[in-house]
């Protein structure tokens, strides 16, 4: 049967999949396709509806990606996010241009909605910003209805010709309400009935790796958290003992967490497990390297040295499942268009020859998608929720040298500030949390003596996905307490800050 579809026409923007998920959660089926697609191929898929994604380019600019007026003209409705407001309105007519300083928006900013078939429903008025350009007239026939303290032009449509556009960014659960402005546009413009339902994704998975893998024998690159460890249930339902799992402990993991993944997965998995133990081998790799990029790609490609190296102990496998996600992808820069932010060590960090064909069973999917297709495969709770955690472990929380000392001094100070954030029960509100150690030492007093010691940061986040996230408001006396524990147990740190900054314009991570 065909299905009614929306196209998702990607400029790059950092959220497009999200996009997509949102319209899928929506029950149409959707597809992304690159900006240069010709428009004849676009008609000829005869869409409901095309949505423009952000992107980092200016509309502005000569070279910016833009699409033929004939788009606009087509009669299908669009809606331009962010980057696609502004590419409309540029190519339309209206006047776009790099904002000042005051009237840059980045993060939670305050809106106000005018009546409108894309807003209805709204009972919020928060949304989700991120750009440096703004709109400074419309084009004929558009007019505006929405719009923020800073941007005059937030929102605008065009009735008669169902073109519509928002500055901000309403498939990031940060917008409140954003959902249904997605909604709004798919049921109430583009006029669909939502005939698309995801069918079982394990079932499809599972029949998928068989016919791919077929008696061939795969290594799983195994870290203990929720992406691999689901990776590793769907394929080992799908090829049983054919698989063996791989945990390398490359001396970047947090307190106990080498002896920990063991002996989960010995308990609870009937899988075959090697655990590795490379902490002298990743530390020289990384002895003098400061720069996070350089350190991302030194341990992307020692992973898949060891895991090589496995390989050939057992007698040579042919494929090596990672649990790679969406967002992964999309920050490496390899989802389509988008920039580069970083290269996750298991993607962008791959080195060129990699003597494996890789499986992602979940690379098109986000960390609460994983979740919930983990409870369906029965794999516990406390492991499904823990925090992410990224496979450079404390190699990028350690910030600049990775040395053991550093590593030392942070698994330390982590491990008391997880033990707090149980204690008070925050824990599994939090999406992730955990405690870096920059590169700096300050000058502290203790018993009256002079200390001159590492400053460690505690980062907490609230997110569904990673993509987007807000600084979690611990209380007062849960910090306190965390920091008082952390310089008066952990030697070599002797002060504790907070980082207060939302994701964008700051990443999870800080390097
Ligand atoms: N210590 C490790 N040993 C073996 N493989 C690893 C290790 N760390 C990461 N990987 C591989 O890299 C992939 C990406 O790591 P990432 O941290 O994103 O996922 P995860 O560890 O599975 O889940 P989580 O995000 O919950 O930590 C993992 O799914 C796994 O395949
Ligand atoms: O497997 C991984 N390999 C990596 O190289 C990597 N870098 C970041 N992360 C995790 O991804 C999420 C988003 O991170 P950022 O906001 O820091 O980009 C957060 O959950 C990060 O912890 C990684 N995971
Ligand atoms: N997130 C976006 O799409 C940004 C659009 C554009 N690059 C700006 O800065 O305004
Ligand atoms: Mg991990």
């Amino acid at each position: 049967m065909k299905h009614e579809l929306v196209l998702v026409i990607d400029f790059g923007g950092q959220y497009n999949q999200l996009i997509a998920r949102r319209v899928r959660e929506n029950n149409v089926y959707c597809e992304i396709i690159s900006y240069k697609t010709d428009i004849e191929e676009i008609k000829a898929k005869n869409p409901k509806g095309i949505i423009f994604t952000g992107g980092p380019n200016s509309a502005y600019l000569e070279d910016s990606p833009q699409m033929a007026k004939e788009i606009y003209d087509a009669g299908i409705p669009i809606l331009g996010i962010c980057y696609g407001i502004q590419t409309m309105c540029h190519t339309l007519g209206g006047t776009v241009r790099k904002g000042t300083a005051a009237e840059k928006e980045y993060g939670k900013t305050a809106i106000t909605y005018k009546e409108s078939r894309l807003f209805e429903g709204m009972t919020t008025n928060s949304v989700w910003m991120s750009h440096t350009d703004r709109i400074d007239t419309v084009p004929e026939g558009f007019e505006i209805i929405a719009y923020t303290a800073d941007c005059p032009v937030a929102g605008i449509q065009n009735v008669e010709k169902n073109l519509y556009g928002v500055q901000f960014h309403p498939e990031v659960e940060h917008s409140q309400e954003g959902y249904m402005i997605i909604k709004n546009f798919l049921y109430n413009i583009c006029g669909v009935k939502g005939d698309w339902t995801t069918d079982s994704f394990i079932k499809d998975k599972v029949a998928e790796l068989k016919a791919t893998i077929g008696d061939k024998k795969v290594l799983c690159a195994l870290s203990g958290g929720v992406d691999s460890s689901v990776a590793a249930v769907l394929v080992h339902k799908a090829i049983g003992d054919n698989l063996t799992c791989v945990f390398v402990d490359h001396g970047l993991l947090r307190k106990n967490e080498g002896d920990d993944v063991e002996r989960i997965f010995r308990n609870t998995f009937d899988m075959n497990l090697i655990r590795v133990n490379a902490e002298d081998r990743f530390l020289g790799k990384l002895k003098g390297v400061t720069e996070p990029e350089a350190k991302r790609k030194i341990i992307g490609e020692e992973f898949i040295r060891v895991f090589e190296e496995e390989s050939n102990k057992l007698g040579k496998m042919d494929f090596l499942v990672q649990g790679t996600i969406y967002p992964d992808i999309v920050e490496s820069g390899l989802g389509g268009e988008s920039a580069t932010i970083k290269s996750h060590h298991n993607v962008g960090g791959l080195p060129e020859d990699v003597d494996f064909q890789i499986v992602e069973p979940l690379k098109e999917l986000f960390k609460d998608e994983v979740r919930k297709i983990g409870l369906e495969l029965g794999i516990e709770d406390k492991l499904i929720f823990r925090h992410p955690f990224p496979g450079p472990g404390l190699g990028i929380r350690v910030i600049g040298e990775v040395t053991k000392e550093k590593c030392d001094i942070l698994r330390e100070a982590d491990a008391i500030y997880m033990d707090e954030l149980r204690k008070a029960g925050l824990y599994r509100e939090i999406w992730q949390a955990f405690a870096t150690l920059p590169d700096v030492k300050t000058v502290g007093v203790m018993g009256d003596e002079r200390t001159y010691a590492y400053l460690v940061g505690l980062r907490a986040v609230s997110s569904s996905d990673g993509m987007t996230s807000d600084w979690y408001k611990i209380p007062y006396d849960v910090l306190e307490k965390i920091a008082n524990r952390i310089v008066n147990e952990v030697d070599g740190a002797n002060r504790v800050v907070y980082d207060i900054t939302s994701k964008p314009p700051g990443t999870i991570e800080w390097e």
